[in-house]
């Protein structure tokens, strides 16, 4: 476990574009050690200004698109090109504008798709499809995630991991079916935190006042049952990307020294 680091910019358009440049750094670094990337997206707001602002940054192009794997921290459950669906929001913020290796794509199943409605072997597919791609050195279960990222929610949650919920005590399986998710729609696809954990970086994004409560609460020793962002840390990294009304209500023995 990583103890986590926080970095707090004045807003959210400015940490999008902080956090875009270290994605770049990241996967350009990635590539040159291992020849290719392996980068958890997430649904929400944030995630997609990310990227967005990857998709206005010059120095993408130094990314090679075509030896990227993308995956999904959870997805919407909801029939394929749905505009809520979070693929359908990141193909429209970047992946339709960079030339990405369909086959590296890992969309989470639509509820249209090869298995209906039925949420659970959905999920029971995108874990399988998650277990070809580990290597000896994962212990046949995800691959190495170089970075995956999560947008915090007002109430801690992140992916589709709810406070309480019964999702958030899976300590088995990498990926869950969600029902009666408090935030719409009810069911979702999520990465289980045990699936998570094993990221090498793990990067929560939150910006805005509805958010700061949820980062205090996660980064003041809450436990992750209450707060499921609490138990999002990454084995080599753990940052928090924030914008200073996000980071309002920090304690300021936690507050990082350079935006005091
Ligand atoms: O599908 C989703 O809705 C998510 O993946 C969810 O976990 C999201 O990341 C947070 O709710 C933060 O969303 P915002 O960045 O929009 O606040």
């Amino acid at each position: 476990m990583s103890t986590p680091q926080l970095v707090v910019h004045r807003d959210k358009e400015l940490m999008a574009q902080a956090a875009a440049a270290r994605l770049i750094t990241k996967i350009v670094d990635a590539q040159a050690s291992t020849g290719s990337a392996n980068v958890v997206l997430t649904g929400g707001r944030n995630g997609n200004g990310v990227l967005a602002a990857l998709a206005a940054a010059p120095a993408r192009d130094a990314i090679d698109w075509g030896r990227l794997d993308l995956w999904w921290g959870d997805e919407r459950f909801l029939p394929e090109g749905d505009p809520e669906r979070n693929v359908t929001q990141a193909r429209q913020a970047l992946l339709d504008a960079v030339p990405l290796d369909p086959k590296r794509v890992h969309a989470m199943p639509a509820s249209d798709g090869p298995y209906g409605t039925d949420v659970e072997a959905a999920a029971e597919a995108y874990a399988e499809e998650l277990a070809r791609a580990a290597g000896p050195q994962n212990h046949g279960a995800v691959p190495t995630f170089d970075v995956l990222m999560l947008g915090v929610g007002p109430d801690t949650h992140v992916a589709s991991l709810f406070p309480e919920h019964p999702g958030v005590r899976e300590t088995e399986r990498t990926v869950i079916g969600v029902h009666g998710s408090p935030k719409p729609p009810p069911t979702r696809i999520s990465l289980t935190l045990p699936a998570i954990r094993s990221a090498r970086e793990v990067w929560l994004l939150a910006a805005g006042e509805d958010k700061a409560n949820a980062v205090a609460m996660a980064l003041s020793g809450a436990g992750e049952i209450q707060a499921p962002a609490a138990g999002a840390y990454g084995r080599a990294r753990t940052l928090w990307l924030l914008d200073t009304a996000a980071a309002s209500q920090l304690p300021r023995s936690l507050y990082p020294p350079a935006s005091a």
